[in-house]
């Protein structure tokens, strides 16, 4: 029997056109705008080979505008690495392939085979990573994304979020545009409108299910009063059900390598999921949502997904319209492919092999390409493994040389043949797979004028409609215009549409009425359904809980507006809900909080293991105190820091993931986490301190006590927003704690304890740093007003200017006062009344006072390298509450600087 033949060309592109929901679309909604072309098109391109000439086309995807309900089209997108990220055996297999593809280019310049459109000319670019891939996500359809691991989906999928990490220019050059709706999109409102989640899970270990969905609700969903918090509550409430996370609403997140052990790895996917939807997005772009999951819950998921998504709201004032649902997926079952509307299929080097809809893969793959699935085996497991066959273009010449003559057989031609006499098309196999280049030949299908393999006519006379049917029935001819020949028999012709949707039939009617040849003209079920304003759901794949979640967060809409993905609440709400999460956060992290207080108690310990009850008497009293009050400061200085360091390490990643979907403000962020953790870090000094001033027996005295506390404090606040500041900067933990290290033995080396004669060119570290008046004011507040009873000589080598005697001295009168000293000590005189009246204020003849020793006022003691020559305890403490005020904004400008700079 001969076979059908399916015509492909301009009319069918036509067709294409008329049925194409994105150019309806675009027309209706969207202003058309005039851009100029591409000016970064790479370097062998050509834009006729492609759709229809482009009006928006746009490289600098920085300045594009959100614009709710259109579709995301995405035209010749390609993509290089930075050359200093390539090996250099990638570099020579690339500059091999750039070799070949050039001869390549050459000899088949005359076979109609169009030359692969984004291979890397440019000299500076390093590896390609996606090759001109063009397609279009619809509103109210899914689109999956599919490839073998490696294809680039996730890139793309970046490109399409615009996810800083791709689109600077440092990680890599991109070509081609990607429009909203037929326009440009303004970038901070796509990604504030639009759910992105990516492969990592980006959640709280410290959170449960509920209340990291609590928490996004209230950020998320605007509204006031009882009525607003109940629909909160009911949104939270549908997610969990939705989601299947029902179960383990109330268990910790956790973190495996924590030790802490909370949701599963799937669980903890379908959270990730679920947080970034609960605003219910415009947009949503999900990397893998399904990995780690069984069969049945991915299915769940995604039917709620899709729901949730792509259904359009009229139940809310706003009547939201349909949203774009675009989800890569590596292996999905059958039922998860029944989900699908539209597929996009990547082959390994990021090559586009297939953009359209999911029912005409099939027919594509068959009829076009002569490749058939065996029975028994699913149509994504298939086309993976056609994938899989194909081989990296880089690894492998062999397929590319081979596959050029047989795609361009196939392309050389405008129609493409398709056994329907037996509901497949001849047999095809991983073989043939292998030696047909699917890239070269879906060029060369979309050279041919069509915009998307959407529709197909199918040719037949009236015996090989049976064959035809039997697709039809298979899901394969999902959109399909049949044109029975003039000699066939009507009642085949109606047979084929009996029991297909009733548009089939009319059209069948009107033609067989018109006295023409009879023309069948169907279009997809999900084209169908949207026309109809409804949405298609597999009854398989839509279980009475997923829509009755569905229903109920539709349902809340109308007390709790959704403000997309980005946060529709007021400051001070997000300043107590993230205060809330921080507090949580170090109440069910007490490892954190021990960890630190283990550390400060461990010093205080130590230091009074090595000091118990610091004496008056000899001349250790002077140099213990001394020694004991830097100890402390060095305590300070390493703990607080540490704790900002490790707590950065976690925040980091959440506030970029947070701040990227606009679910808060930077500012409330910053006034939640210093309200939170300054007053902490506070308690912790402050307990800490106390104990140290009693086991050494420090100066007793109120004011002394208070003042110790004060200058402890606002040292480890400073010492904290120094952690800041380092995590904030620095990339990661591995460079934060190096540089803690060198930061705190420089400001140690120079606070006055170590280095004695400070050279010139070091003095202001010493001058500009907060260690050095926070150690001056520890020891000024404890030595002034101090009696300390040196043993006769020993003062002569400690007593030095030092504290306000330095200001107040200068060289001269500090030399004749050591020298009355020493002759004082050495005529070894009994009696204080002897001393001399300019010693008045350093010698106090207090009682019990011994022979050969000398009571001194403690402050005359202090060895001179004590920095700070100016001022009281009192104006010390006042300068370290500058120093910590001001280092808190340091942090804050720092942070807004960063995520103005790398976060958005
Ligand atoms: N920064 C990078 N440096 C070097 N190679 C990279 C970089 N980013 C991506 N790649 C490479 O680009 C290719 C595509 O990566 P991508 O993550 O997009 O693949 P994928 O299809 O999502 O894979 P999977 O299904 O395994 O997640 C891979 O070969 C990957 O190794």
């Amino acid at each position: 029997m001969p076979a059908p033949q399916l015509t492909q060309g301009q009319q069918l592109a036509d067709d294409c056109r008329q049925h194409n929901p994105a150019t309806r679309q675009e027309s209706r909604q969207c202003e058309i705008v005039s851009l100029p072309q591409l000016p970064l098109q790479p370097a062998g391109h050509s834009p006729a080979r492609h759709h229809a000439p482009h009006r928006h086309d746009k490289c600098d995807l920085h300045q594009e505008s959100f614009c709710e309900g259109g579709a995301l089209e995405f035209r010749d997108i390609s993509y290089w690495l930075p050359p200093s990220r390539a090996s250099w055996r990638e570099r020579l297999s690339q500059a091999r392939s750039i070799a070949q593809h050039s001869s390549s280019d050459s000899s088949s310049s005359g076979s109609g085979i169009a030359p692969d459109a984004g291979q890397p000319r440019h000299k500076r670019r390093g590896k390609q990573l996606l090759v001109a891939i063009s397609g279009a996500a619809q509103p109210g359809r899914l689109l999956a994304v599919m490839g073998p691991s490696g294809a680039g989906k996730t890139t793309l999928l970046s490109i399409l979020a615009g996810d800083r990490d791709v689109l600077s220019p440092s990680a890599g050059s991109l070509a081609g545009s990607v429009l909203l709706g037929g326009r440009q999109r303004q970038l901070a409102a796509f990604r504030r409108g639009t759910a992105h989640v990516k492969q990592d899970d980006v959640l709280l270990p410290t959170t449960t299910p509920r209340e990291a969905l609590a928490f996004t609700a209230a950020l998320r969903l605007a509204g006031r009063g009882p009525a607003a918090r109940a629909a909160r509550a009911a949104a939270v409430q549908g997610m969990l059900a939705g989601m299947a996370l029902t179960h383990c609403a109330d268990t910790l997140v956790g973190e495996a390598h924590d030790g802490v052990k909370g949701l599963s790895g799937g669980e903890r996917r379908r959270l990730a999921v679920a947080v970034a939807l609960l605003g219910r997005p415009g947009m949503a772009l999900l990397d893998e949502p399904s990995s780690g999951q069984d069969s049945s819950t991915a299915v769940q998921m995604l039917s709620y997904m899709k729901q949730l998504i792509t259904a359009p709201d009229s139940s809310s004032s706003s009547r939201r319209p349909p949203g774009v649902l675009v989800i890569t997926l590596h292996q999905p079952g059958m039922e998860l492919t029944a989900l699908l509307d539209d597929l996009l299929l990547l082959a390994p080097g990021g090559r586009c092999v297939y953009a359209g809809r999911w029912g005409v893969a099939l027919p594509y793959f068959e009829g076009r390409l002569g490749l058939a699935p065996p029975p028994h085996t699913g149509l994504a497991e298939w086309l993976l493994s056609l994938l899989t066959a194909q081989g990296h273009p880089d690894s492998s010449s062999s397929s590319s040389s081979s596959s050029s003559s047989s795609s361009g057989s196939s392309s050389g031609s405008s129609h493409w043949s398709l056994d329907v006499g037996s509901g497949h098309a001849s047999a095809g196999s991983h073989q043939q797979a292998a030696a047909v280049d699917l890239h070269a030949a879906w060029q060369a299908f979309m050279a041919q004028g069509s915009s998307a393999a959407g529709e197909v006519d199918v040719h037949c006379d009236a015996r090989q409609l049976a064959g035809a049917k039997a697709l039809h029935k298979q899901g394969s001819l999902t959109v399909i215009s049949v044109v029975v020949d003039s000699d066939s028999e009507e009642g085949d012709a109606l047979a084929l549409s009996e029991g297909e949707p009733a548009q089939m039939q009319e059209s069948s009617e009107e033609q067989l009425a018109g006295g023409a040849a009879p023309v069948l003209r169907a279009h997809s079920q999900a084209h169908d359904d949207r026309q109809g304003g409804s949405h298609r759901s597999s009854p398989t794949a839509s279980p009475p809980a997923t829509a009755d979640a569905a229903r109920q967060w539709q349902q809340c809409s109308a007390a709790a507006v959704p403000a997309g993905s980005g946060s529709g609440a007021c400051f001070w709400v997000q300043v107590r809900v993230l205060a809330l999460r921080s507090l949580r956060w170090w109440w069910r992290n007490p490892a954190m909080i021990l960890s630190e207080a283990a550390q400060y108690f461990f010093g205080v310990l130590f230091l009074g293991s090595c000091y118990p009850r610091l004496p008056a008497h000899g001349q250790a009293a002077a140099m213990d105190r001394l020694a004991a009050l830097f100890m402390w400061v060095t305590v300070l200085l390493v703990t607080a820091p540490s704790r900002a360091l490790l707590s950065w390490d976690t925040e980091r990643r959440l506030l970029r993931h947070e701040l990227a979907g606009g679910a808060y403000g930077l500012t409330p962020f910053l006034v939640s986490k210093l309200a939170i953790g300054l007053p902490l870090e506070a308690a912790l000094v402050a307990a800490a301190g106390s104990l140290l001033y009693v086991l050494l027996g420090l100066q007793a005295g109120a004011a002394q006590f208070g003042s110790f506390l004060a200058l402890s404090v606002l040292c480890a606040l400073c010492a904290s927003n120094c952690g800041n500041l380092l995590g904030l900067v620095l990339p990661g933990l591995n460079a934060a704690l190096p540089a803690l290290c060198v930061g705190a033995t420089l400001l140690l080396a120079f606070a006055g304890f170590i280095v004695q004669a400070v050279p010139v060119w070091w003095a202001w570290m010493g001058d500009a740093s907060f260690v050095t008046y926070t150690y001056a004011g520890l020891v000024r507040n404890e030595f002034e007003g101090l009696a300390l009873t040196l043993p006769a000589g020993a003062a002569t080598t400690t007593l030095m200017a030092g504290g306000a005697a330095a200001a107040a001295v200068d060289a001269h009168t500090r030399d004749a006062l050591q020298t009355a000293l020493a002759g004082l000590l050495g005529t070894n005189s009994s009696s204080s009344s002897s001393s001399s009246s300019s010693l008045a204020g350093l010698l106090n003849a207090s009682a019990g006072w011994q022979q050969g020793e000398v009571v001194v006022d403690g402050l005359a003691v202090v060895p001179g390298t004590i920095r700070v020559a100016f001022g009281s305890v009192t104006q010390l403490v006042a300068l370290l509450l500058g120093f910590a005020l001001g280092s808190s904004c340091l942090v804050v400008a720092c942070t807004a600087l960063l995520v103005r700079w790398k976060y958005r």
